[in-house]
């Protein structure tokens, strides 16, 4: 079942090109990476997906079983202090659908279940800015999930972190998309690790250089190029 549908999505900023007709889709389970050369348009790409770029022309649509999307943003490190607890942060993700949440039945299984699979539980009570960087990433992840269980759409979340933190993280991701079907769409520099996890791959710079199953994407020209540039 397709949950998501792209059709020649183009976005311009200042006159420059920075998306030019991408056309892909997503279907329910899938675990897609998204990948390309620094400046390539990736988050540019997510961010018109959850709405925070709303220049583009062309259509994009999401099947009506998604109310809304998981979204793990770029991190820069650079958030300034607010009193939050990791269990506030996680819960917080039921205020993408509303601003004050009712806590349904479903909402607080959601809640438990990720906090269990993701081993949470002594996080909880936690000032959230008191957690180290994997940590941090893992409350969001958790959060995301709070916000949708169908997809999750996360811009680099293990960008900047050791390789235990990034591996943990990696292991958490599939662990959602194995157990849940949750579907994911990620962007990642790290091609060795993502094409061990991802069933099918986005590949684009500012144009669509590749989409299709991760076994056809590591026999091309275009993955060979981005290895030798170890992006
Ligand atoms: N709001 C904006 N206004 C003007 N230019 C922008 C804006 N957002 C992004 N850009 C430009 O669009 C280009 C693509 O940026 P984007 O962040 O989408 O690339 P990326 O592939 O995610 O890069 P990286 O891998 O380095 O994170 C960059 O040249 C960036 O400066």
């Amino acid at each position: 079942m397709t949950i998501l549908n792209v059709n020649n999505l183009s976005v311009k900023f200042d006159n420059s090109q920075i998306l030019k007709d991408i056309t892909f889709h997503l279907s329910r389970g899938q675990y897609l990476a998204v990948v390309g050369p620094n400046g390539a348009g990736k988050s540019t790409l997510v961010k018109t997906l959850v709405r925070e770029n709303r220049h583009f022309e062309g259509v994009f649509s999401f099947d009506k079983s998604i109310k809304t999307t998981g979204y793990v943003a770029q991190q820069n490190n650079d958030g300034s202090y607010f009193p939050a607890t990791a269990k506030e942060v996680i819960i917080s993700g039921l205020c993408r659908h509303h601003l004050l949440p009712f806590v349904s039945k479903s909402d607080r299984t959601r809640i438990n279940t990720v906090i269990e699979e993701l081993e949470l539980e002594d996080l909880l009570d936690k000032g959230y800015f008191n957690l180290s960087g994997g940590q941090k990433r893992a409350v969001l992840i958790a959060r995301a999930f709070v916000a949708s269980d169908k997809l999750l759409i996360l811009d680099e979340p293990t960008a900047g972190l050791d390789v235990t933190s990034q591996s943990r993280l990696y292991s958490c991701i599939r662990k959602l998309n194995d157990k849940f079907k949750t579907s994911i769409l990620m962007i990642s520099h790290d091609l060795e690790r993502i094409i061990k996890e991802a069933d099918s791959v986005l590949c684009i710079e500012h144009e669509l250089k590749f989409f299709g199953k991760t076994e056809d994407f590591i026999k091309t020209e275009t993955f060979k190029s981005l290895m030798e540039h170890h992006v």
